[in-house]
């Protein structure tokens, strides 16, 4: 039996649209107006969360506002899983979606699975955005009429590629079985991705792992729909 839930965000509880096209370029536009205002070469000097998350990047990007902001531009561009970047993005987002110029749209089903479900079982994030631009995300939810939904007392708990890995190794997942305390029982752990890289992952540590199959995805090969379960609305889970 299922006890424990963990999803991914991207493609899986939102369009990857609304990153693609809301968040990275809001991202993209506010940038210049932070690396403005850093000294450069940039040193981490414990007075500036931007300076400091900016010296993170590394001294061969770091030396002058220009190195900074094409590459940081490029890593978007090949939405590069990148920790700096996105700790830098959690932060920018911040500002967003507190005038609540970003709302995230999650799917209809997705809203009602969580809500209900977090009367049963654990719900947990596992997400390449950062803890911050998760925790953003849960409190900024599009609801009907232009309301905004905070959906955040229903998750339990979130981990992202700093404080557990890459999405696409095994070695991950056991280290959220080990934080959750299910390393002794990972059957009764469940995840969902659209990514099929992550869902192999998660099943090499024995979790139940489920694709979540939505307009705008990666298509799946023939291989994969039929090497794994496939949902493409959370009504069909059952659980
Ligand atoms: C939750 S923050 C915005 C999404 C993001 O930056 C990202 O990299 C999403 O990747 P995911 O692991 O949720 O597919
Ligand atoms: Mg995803």
């Amino acid at each position: 039996m299922i006890e424990v839930v963990i999803l991914d965000i991207e493609g899986t509880i939102c369009p990857i649209s609304f990153v693609k096209e809301g968040l990275f370029p809001y991202f993209l536009e506010k940038l210049p107006t932070y690396l403005e205002k850093l000294e450069y070469p940039i040193t981490k000097n414990g007075t500036s969360d931007v300076n400091d998350i900016g010296s993170e990047f590394g001294s061969e990007h770091t030396e002058s506002y220009e190195d900074l902001l094409n590459y940081i531009t490029e890593l978007v561009k090949n939405d590069v899983k990148q920790p700096a970047l996105k700790t830098l993005q959690g932060y920018i987002w911040t500002k967003g979606y507190a005038s609540h110029e970003l709302k995230a749209p999650l799917y209809d089903d997705a809203i009602k699975f969580v809500e209900n479900t977090k009367k049963s079982k654990k719900i947990y994030i596992y997400s390449s955005g950062s803890v911050k631009a998760q925790k953003l995300l849960f409190t900024y939810v599009e609801g009907k009429d232009g309301q905004v939904l905070d959906l955040k007392p229903s998750i339990t708990d979130y981990f992202d590629i700093t404080t557990s890995g890459y999405k696409n190794e095994a070695a991950s997942y056991r280290s959220i079985l080990a934080s959750i305390g299910y390393e002794k029982n990972p059957e009764a752990v469940m995840f969902l991705s659209d990514n099929v890289h992550e869902i192999k992952a998660a099943s090499e540590a024995s979790m139940q792992s489920v694709v979540v199959v939505r307009p705008g995805n990666v298509p799946l090969s023939t291989d994969d729909k039929e090497t794994y379960k496939t949902i493409n609305n959370f009504d069909e889970l059952g659980i």
